[in-house]
């Protein structure tokens, strides 16, 4: 799959085990930034994760912050996408199962290397199951339609 990254300066200290880890597993990474330690401001690449998912550009996105809370939020605000922040593989699992997530995020002050490519790896291989829950998530995209 093609999954794009991004992530502000607290994020970068998990992104390049995160990007190494989704190469390992055979997928294609598209980096939105930042690259640089200098503070930044998470909004922007929450949003520019946000818009390559629900372009098309990628097929999924994964967000990386202090907590994983602001840069979801961002994604949030895009159109058509479904992000959550997940500390624990369980809810990262169910998420795309039950709520079919194309944005997962997490924070770096949160969770450590190990945990986050667990989270990382059930979410990924987690299909969305349809039937009642196709049902809710269309619900949620007529919320969104009606703003
Ligand atoms: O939800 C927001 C994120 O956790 C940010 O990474 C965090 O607010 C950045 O904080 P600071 O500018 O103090 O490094």
């Amino acid at each position: 799959m093609k999954i794009a990254i991004g992530n502000d300066h607290v994020g970068l200290i998990l992104k390049p085990a995160i990007v190494d880890y989704l190469h390992e597993l055979g997928h294609e990474t598209v980096d939105s930034g930042t690259n640089s330690n200098e503070r930044t401001d998470y909004p922007i690449y929450g949003e520019k994760v946000g818009k390559m998912v629900a372009s098309g550009e990628t097929d999924l996105g994964i967000v990386i912050c202090g907590t994983g809370v602001g840069i979801s939020l961002a994604a949030n605000k895009v159109k058509g996408i479904r992000a959550v922040v997940c500390s624990e593989p369980y809810s990262a699992k169910l998420s795309r199962e039950h709520n079919n997530t194309n944005v997962l995020a997490f924070g770096s002050r949160v969770i450590g290397e190990e945990l986050a490519k667990m989270i990382v790896r059930e979410w990924l291989d987690a299909k969305f199951l349809g039937g009642r829950h196709g049902r809710r998530v269309n619900m949620l995209s007529a919320i969104e339609e009606e703003q």
